[in-house]
């Protein structure tokens, strides 16, 4: 992923023509989007392709099985012409071996969820979040996602893994979190779904966020 704005667009919406427009319409200002199961439930797989058009594409399905299965997911996702696939790291190092073994044979990547920005992600996932970057930085994955909520739990992640793997962050306007903030923080890019695809023009929101991320935290 070729790094300009630092934004991925979360492309959380559920109608086809919309997704294919508002992809269109933001295409210069993300480096990514990123699709869900919102909109591959409600449209199908071969939406990866169709926005792969526009821009790379992650496929955020939170990989979370035993070994075996997590294999025959990415086999699937990378088939249906993703670049990336996003999954849990709690399930353990021989489940994100099985995906990155996957990754590996189609020159994908992999990005793995070491805490998660919703207040629930400090319950349970976010006493192990260390652990769990230190195991993705060891099993060789790409990159981690990590909250935009909580910039400095960006920092402490980037602290243990330094500049080994990229970080994503997830969290920025609608749950709170600023994205300049959390790129001084250390994430390589953030990512944002409602303040863009809810906003009346996409394109316009997709330009300010970019311009001050461009501007950094004090501009
Ligand atoms: O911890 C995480 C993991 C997960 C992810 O990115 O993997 N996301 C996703 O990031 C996007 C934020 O959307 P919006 O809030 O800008 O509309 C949504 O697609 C979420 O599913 C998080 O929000 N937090």
């Amino acid at each position: 992923m070729e790094k300009k704005s630092c934004m991925i667009l979360a492309l959380d919406v559920s109608d086809r023509e919309e997704a294919l427009k508002i992809a269109e319409d933001v295409s210069e200002f993300v480096d990514a989007v990123k699709v869900g199961y919102p909109l591959v439930l409600a449209t199908g797989l071969g939406i990866i392709r169709e926005l792969s058009e526009f821009a790379p594409i992650i496929a955020d399905f939170k990989v979370a099985d035993i070994p075996n299965t997590n294999h025959l997911i990415c086999e699937q996702v990378f088939e249906a012409g993703a670049d990336a696939v996003i999954v849990q790291g709690f399930t353990g190092r021989d489940s994100l071996d099985a995906c990155i073994e996957v990754a590996s044979e189609y020159g994908k990547d992999v990005f793995v969820v070491s805490e998660m920005s919703h207040p629930g992600g400090a319950e349970f996932l976010q006493p192990v979040g260390e652990a769990i970057a230190r195991m993705a930085a060891q099993a060789g994955a790409f990159g981690l996602v990590a909250p935009a909520t909580r910039p400095e739990r960006v920092k402490a992640i980037r602290k243990i893994i330094g500049d080994k793997l990229t970080i994503i962050s997830p969290g920025v306007g609608a749950q709170g979190g600023k994205a300049s903030d959390v790129i001084a923080a250390g994430a390589d890019w953030v990512i944002v779904g409602r303040s863009i695809y809810r906003a009346d023009s996409p394109r316009k929101a997709a330009r300010e966020i970019a311009a001050e991320i461009e501007a950094g935290p004090n501009g």
